[in-house]
């Protein structure tokens, strides 16, 4: 055994998963092919159901690779099923673009169902929850498994229906806006998510690091007061330099000991004293609406209504509001009526929504990277499964230029004389703007392309399915056609699912000996999983195919994370040649050198929202306890006839036992979300302040938190409860029974939902973290 583990080590990757024992089952699912090929189809579901009952994975496997063979027509690689079974061990499945990842991974959602478990496999987008569940759907109904799927449209009654099946599709955010959703239902009738139990996430990395920290957020119409003009007055005769400084990407703004002292003479008070967080609230987020966002840059004012400009998509963003205050104090700085605001009634992050299954698993092509944060925040380790065939794909040394512009031309020149060997070639680009700032170029040296950025994922996916074509030059932002299969020579007429894969042909042929698909990255993203991502759209399934990236000295990524480095001057460094390309070794070292700072600043935000997160979290869990006692029992009742006896007595003679507890129930309900939605209001103000008076005075802003939250979070449920009995003695009752009205119980009027990745300024944390920065450069200074 000690061999064996010290031989494993040795092939391989440290802080992986062994994968022997999925091996031997994989074989021994192999000896049994032969006997379930003979089994008519009732058989073979009937031998699934016997699973239920007895766990037997080898027979999984065998009887999953048949009923995928006959259902999809794909028979399941050996390494496939290992994918399978390192899923079902709860396990992260690293395993490369094309290798099968979405039957590898529906063969071990049929298992996890097969064991009496509800699993949610949860993706990054409608389309690939649809598309995904509809495809495997024969070989789920073969096996015995029901499956369905939720969208963006879905309807309650639509989402209560697929999450009652086995096996459900969804987007990630869906089911946490469900959980949302239910966390505020006022009958048991209304939820739709039944208790989780296993998350199987595709795009593992992405959903559970990347995106891990991104609030979903559920608000409601509330009446809130509108910013303070005063405010916007205030800050508007501050004076640059003197009275405020902004960092050097322009996305912070603090005032200096000069401003501060400034805004307490004019408003006459101690701005960091504790009793005045809402006066540096206000300034704060007066200052960066005067500051930061620009009239026609960041938004238009259109009939009298501050819209937003999305900067990713270039494009007024509908329903969609600043956080943090900043709408109204937008609508402050323009003298312009303040629209109906929005409150928060509650939020969570992917991470916490994770937590809540009792099994999780996922897949990725590019795990091991962040194996260390797998583990660190969701225990999760890493099985890699090997490719099918070997990669071939020919990775080439990044192309550094001395200046952007050399880059764009030399960039421009790779593109022609591939396209002109008919080799297919796929640009990686870093956002919307530099994807049409390629294209432009492309046109004017006449080459024909395809621009891809992420605005409607079906769409998406069908074009850049086709980007394997002979010739074909597609350019295309990280996040568009995710999860999609590039094919040399072009997809299969078929879309998958409806015929059996079809590999091979002549096309598929001639692009391969032209060296098959091409990527270009046009610089490294801020993080090397990004740049392998890109790299394995090519030569997925042994194909032939190449990648290189080209950086320049100028890259956004070498001036934020490594500023010391980067030349401005744009002066060739080291041995730079005639087009400004690059040899210089330390040159090429700054590049990697800023990637691995980029890492580094997003695990530190990661770790430090994270704690934040937690104690909010542990105070959530305590209110949806006493929420749930609510909701499914008689505790609001109890709670009434003990805190209003009279009143309760009174109201049972007229009204009757079942109409009082009912009213009770929904006071309570209500009493508690409104002060959890305060709580939260709360918190966000406190969290933004405590920064600015820790950053102040030296102190550690998150024990300041804590010193304010957690006693805060103690008075919660007394306060509900207060406010509970106020509002029950409150209630008129009449024959016809009780009126909630009498109790003032209004609820917003409309709710809606959103992920918080449109805020200018980046999350709280990261303006915090720059804060920090700034403070010790100052010090350094
Ligand atoms: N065992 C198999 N035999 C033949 N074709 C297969 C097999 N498994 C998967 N495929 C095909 O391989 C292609 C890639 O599958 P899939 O999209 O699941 O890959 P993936 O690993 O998820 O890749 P990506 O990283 O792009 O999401 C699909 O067209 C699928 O039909």
């Amino acid at each position: 055994m000690a061999l064996r583990e010290r031989l494993r080590r040795l092939v391989q990757k440290p802080g992986s998963v062994d994968l022997a024992p999925f091996r031997a089952l994989v074989e021994d699912a192999g000896t049994r092919e032969s006997r379930v090929r003979e089994l008519p189809d009732g058989e073979l579901t009937a031998a699934a159901s016997v699973l239920r009952e007895e766990e037997d994975l080898a027979e999984l496997c065998a009887l999953g690779r048949e009923a995928a063979r006959r259902t999809l027509g794909e028979r399941p690689f050996d390494v496939q099923l290992v994918g399978t079974l390192a899923l079902l061990s709860g396990h992260v499945a690293e395993m490369a673009t094309g290798e099968g990842k979405t039957l590898a991974g529906a063969l071990a959602a049929a298992g996890h169902a097969l064991r009496g478990r509800r699993v949610h496999v949860m993706s990054v987008n409608d389309y690939l929850a649809r598309r995904d569940a509809e495809w495997m759907e024969p070989l789920y109904a073969m096996l015995g498994v029901s499956v369905g799927w939720v969208g963006q449209s879905s309807t309650p009654a639509e989402r209560r229906a697929a999450y009652a099946a086995d096996v459900t599709y969804a987007p990630v955010s869906e089911v946490g806006f469900d959980l949302l959703r239910d966390r505020l239902a006022t009958g048991a009738a209304d939820l739709v998510l039944p208790e989780p139990s296993v998350a199987l996430v595709d795009e593992a990395d992405s959903v559970l690091v990347d995106e891990a920290m991104v609030p979903l957020v559920l608000a409601g119409a509330a009446d809130l007061d509108a910013a303070d003009p005063q405010y916007a007055d205030l800050v508007r005769r501050l004076r640059p330099g003197l009275h405020y400084a902004t960092d050097d990407e322009a996305r912070n703004v603090q005032l200096t000991s000069a401003g501060s002292r400034e805004v307490e003479r004019v408003l006459g008070l101690d701005l960091y004293a504790p009793e005045n967080l809402g006066a540096l609230t206000a300034v704060n987020v007066a200052l960066h609406a005067e500051v930061l966002l620009h009239r026609d840059v960041d938004y238009i004012v259109r009939d009298g209504a501050v819209k937003l400009i999305s900067e990713s998509r270039g494009r007024v963003a509908l329903l969609q509001r600043w956080p943090d205050g900043l709408q109204a104090a937008v609508e402050a700085k323009e003298a312009l009526a303040a629209s109906p605001s929005g409150e928060i009634l509650d939020s969570i992050t992917v991470q916490e929504l994770i937590g809540r299954y009792r099994v999780r698993c996922g897949m990725t092509g590019t795990a091991m990277a962040v194996a260390g944060q797998l583990t660190e925040f969701y225990a999760l380790r890493i099985a890699v499964v090997p490719p099918n065939r070997p990669c071939v794909r020919d990775d080439r040394p990044d192309r550094l230029y001395a200046t952007a512009a050399d880059k764009e031309v030399a960039i421009v020149e790779e593109i022609a004389a591939a396209h002109a060997a008919g080799r297919p070639v796929l640009v990686g680009t870093g956002d919307v703007a530099e994807s049409e700032r390629l294209a432009r170029r492309l046109a004017r040296a006449g080459l024909d392309r395809v621009v891809l950025n992420a605005k409607n994922d079906a769409e998406e996916a069908a074009i850049i399915a086709e980007a394997g074509a002979h010739g074909a030059i597609t350019v295309s932002t990280q996040m568009a056609g995710r999860g999609t299969d590039i094919r040399l020579g072009g997809s299969p007429s078929a879309p998958p699912g409806t015929a059996p894969a079809e590999t091979g042909g002549t096309d598929h042929d001639r692009v391969a000996q032209a060296g098959g698909l091409l990527v270009i990255g046009t610089g490294r993203y801020h993080s090397s999983r990004l740049d392998d991502q890109l790299r394995g759209r090519a030569g997925r399934q042994g194909d032939p195919g190449g990648s290189v990236f080209f950086t320049s000295l100028q890259d956004d990524l070498v001036t934020r994370y490594a500023p010391d480095e980067a030349d401005p001057e744009g002066r060739p460094r080291g041995s730079a040649g005639d087009e400004g390309l690059v040899t210089d070794k330390g040159a090429h070292w700054v590049v990697g050198h800023a990637q691995r700072v980029a890492e580094g600043v997003d695990l530190e935000l990661h770790r430090n929202t994270w704690r934040y997160n937690h104690l909010i979290g542990l105070q959530r869990r305590e209110l949806l306890a006493e929420r749930d006692a609510v909701l499914n029992g008689g505790a609001a009742d109890r709670a009434m006839a003990s805190g209003a006896a009279e009143r309760h007595a009174e109201l049972t003679k007229t009204a009757g036992a079942e109409a009082v507890a009912d009213a009770a129930r929904q006071i309570v309900l209500f009493q508690l979300d409104r002060c959890w939605a305060e709580h939260l209001a709360y918190l966000a103000d406190l969290r933004e302040g405590i920064h600015l008076r820790s950053l102040g005075r030296g102190l550690d802003p998150l024990i300041e938190f804590n010193r304010e939250a957690v006693p805060a979070g103690k008075r919660l449920l007394g306060d509900a409860r207060k406010r509970s009995v106020a509002s029950f003695e409150a209630l008129t009752a009449s024959e016809d029974g009780i009126d909630l009205d009498s109790a003032g119980l209004k609820r917003p009027s409309a709710t809606w939902t959103y992920l918080v990745h449109d805020n200018p300024f980046g999350s709280l944390d990261e303006r915090a973290l720059r804060g920090l920065i700034n403070v010790f450069k100052g010090r350094r200074r």
